[in-house]
């Protein structure tokens, strides 16, 4: 025991044996000490105890991750995205049950054995009742967001940690998870960690709410927000209602306002909600039939005992029912499940890279333009045992022939007309330790491929004017969106280097073959934005030559044009509004007939969508749905 681990545990001793009106005990934060009385008082620890955080076994560890496999193969995009904002600052990113367990985690695989002693590790035990005061064992205690500094922990083993803990919430009631981001060194004022806090705070809310729209896919999703808060996403208020109008799930913020609503006294932590089955009418003043669809800006809802307005930011229609996709039962790495949204042919591919990982095999990943092959390959490094060295990306098409050789392989001074005066780190030195990624390879000039087959070939690179070849460790992953056999085969590649770049191949499907593009389309929104089924029409109808890229940029336009965060066909580039409209009308579908009859029925009665469902038998609600899975739109509705 050294001395700073001594002196913390007389503090513990000294601020539990305090009175709690003295001076010395209010200088604790609150928190932290009724954690510590706690674990005196409750768990029974000793000030003095001394014990590294608990490592559940394999087949333990794998008994708390399978009741959750399908909320973590969403949790693991959110952490992974988390991941790659805290990295370069030293943090890590864990997510943990609702016992505290480590269920899945992102950090530097160079630094797995600090990690791993320190408990920041799959299977680490965090509950209080195991580890004492802890970011995430407190959060799970108190159901709210907390940072755990240094010194704030328990046992005195722990003090070198700064850990910041959010507690994640289940849409039918209970703590779900927790979202800690952890750092084995940092500075010690305490209020050095808000940001931290922040950060874990904004991908808790990420997730939560992914989870929630992945829950409740096929029911109305109704977005409320307070008037003056509008624009502060973690302010609203989510619920989600089946199509008879019975409340089927909400996010914790709303469950709490419904609480103090309707007089209920708050539950536990780990209690089911006692508001689900609640119906529609029984919370706000206006009954679940008239809710408008495509709110306007005005458009808000009364709530019934207080009378109080919320806003509606938007109401999501369920999704069209889809095949629903299986989930795999042994998951894969968080940085390469973040690009799984459930197309069978890229999973399989990105089950392949998996069990690639580690081996010395060179890839060459195959795809047309803009299908992800360079997120895929940097994926890959992330997810691989060198993701804590550099990934070194090179179009190969792009740097001027008279470049190419110094820029890949480095020059001593001089060497060149034109070189510096300072000796030039080659970009496959840079990556010394890393990965390589060497994209459009086929464009490679022939003379360079002879050096690049040297590199490979005996794992060092010879700069420019250099005598002595330096030693290299690169991983080298390289891509093509012609197939690089016909390129050897019209001789303008060299075969034996093909042979050598090509230990693997992966081949990306082109996005018009994906049956994941709804995903894809949610992903890429974040929840920030609503979509029709008309407008998701369009997207499904167009055949992508620009592949993922192209579908980024699509979206990217439409929520510049969208109004009231939902986006319309007519918020769409022209030519996929054309695509669409064909689509719909020229092609011989069956849903052509039933929406042209629909049309009909809706212009008859001028559009009054009350009297043409009274007609057809059918509720308000399920017309609405049954004009946003057509297309039809009222022109009543446009702004
Ligand atoms: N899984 C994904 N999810 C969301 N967007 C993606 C994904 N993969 C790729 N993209 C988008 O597509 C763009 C192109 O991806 P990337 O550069 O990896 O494609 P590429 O196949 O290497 O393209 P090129 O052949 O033109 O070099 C990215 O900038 C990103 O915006």
């Amino acid at each position: 025991m050294n001395l700073t681990q001594r002196e913390h545990i007389a503090t513990v001793v000294n601020a539990l044996s305090a009175s709690p009106s003295s001076m010395a005990v209010q200088h604790y934060d609150p928190q932290i000490r009724d954690s510590w009385r706690r674990c005196v008082e409750l768990y029974g620890f000793e000030p003095g105890r001394m014990q590294q955080a608990r490592i559940l076994t394999a087949r333990e560890l794998n008994d708390h991750r399978q009741p959750l496999d399908e909320f973590r193969h969403i949790a693991q995009q959110g952490l992974a995205q988390l991941y790659q904002q805290i990295a370069p600052a030293g943090y890590m990113a864990l997510l943990t049950d609702a016992h505290g367990v480590a269920i899945d985690y992102c950090g530097d695989q160079q630094a797995e054995i600090p990690l791993r002693r320190a408990g920041l590790f799959p299977g680490a035990q965090w509950s209080e009742a195991s580890a004492g005061t802890c970011a995430v064992g407190t959060a799970l205690a108190t159901g709210k967001a907390l940072t755990v500094h240094q010194t704030d922990h328990f046992d005195a083993t722990h003090i070198p940690l700064t850990c910041s803990a959010v507690p994640l919430f289940d849409p039918t009631g209970p703590l779900l998870a927790i979202v800690d981001i952890s750092a084995l060194h940092s500075p010690q004022p305490k209020n050095n960690q808000h940001l931290a806090l922040q950060i874990a705070q904004i991908a808790a809310r990420q997730i939560e709410n992914a989870w929630f729209s992945h829950r409740h896919r096929q029911d109305w999703i109704l977005r409320l927000s307070e008037p003056d808060l509008c624009l502060a996403a973690d302010s609203e208020f989510l619920l989600a209602f089946n199509d008879s109008g019975q409340l089927v799930g909400h996010n914790h913020r709303a469950q709490r306002m419904l609480e103090t609503e309707l007089g209920l006294s708050a539950l536990a932590l780990h209690s089911l909600s006692p508001l689900r089955g609640q119906r529609f009418a029984q919370i706000f003043q206006q009954s679940f039939e008239q809710l408008p669809v495509y709110p306007d800006r005005q458009a808000s809802l009364d709530l019934l005992h207080s009378q109080r307005s919320l806003i509606i930011s938007a109401l999501v229609a369920p999704a069209p029912r889809r095949q629903q996709r299986q989930i795999v039962s042994s998951p894969l790495p968080a940085a390469l499940t973040a690009l799984d949204s459930g197309d069978a042919a890229f999973h399989r591919q990105l089950q392949r890279a998996a069990k690639l990982l580690n081996s010395s095999l060179s890839l060459v990943i195959h795809g047309e333009t803009g299908s992800g092959k360079e997120i895929f390959a940097k994926a890959f490094h992330q997810a691989s045992g060198r993701a804590a060295g550099p990934f070194i990306a090179i179009n190969c098409a792009a740097i001027p022939a008279t470049l190419i050789e110094s820029e890949l392989f480095g020059a001593m001074p001089g060497s060149f007309s034109g070189a510096s005066s300072k000796p030039k780190r080659g970009l496959i030195q840079e990556a010394n330790g890393g990965t390589l990624f060497l994209d459009e390879i086929g464009d490679m000039p022939l003379a360079l491929q002879s050096r690049l087959l040297r590199v490979l070939a005996e794992r060092e690179v010879l700069p420019v004017g250099a005598s002595r070849p330096i030693p290299i460790d690169v991983r080298v992953i390289s891509a093509s969106h012609h197939p690089l056999q016909q390129r050897v085969d019209s001789g303008h590649f060299r075969a034996d280097l093909y042979y050598r770049l090509n230990g693997a191949r992966i081949t990306l499907p082109p996005l018009r073959e994906r049956s994941d593009l709804d995903a894809l389309i949610d992903t890429l929104l974040a929840a920030r934005y609503g979509i029709s089924a008309a407008a998701r029409h369009c997207l499904q109808q167009h055949h992508w030559p620009g592949n993922l890229r192209e579908l980024r940029n699509v979206l990217d336009y439409a929520c510049e044009m969208a109004e009231q965060g939902w986006i319309e066909p007519h918020d769409l580039p022209e030519e996929l509004q054309v695509s669409a409209t064909t689509a719909i009308f020229a092609s011989p579908q069956p849903q052509c007939a039933e929406a042209e009859q629909l049309l009909q029925s809706l212009r008859a009665a001028q559009w009054n969508r009350a009297a043409v469902a009274r007609q057809l038998g059918i509720s308000r609600m399920t017309l609405y749905r049954r004009m946003q899975r057509l297309g039809i739109r009222s022109p009543l509705d446009s702004h």
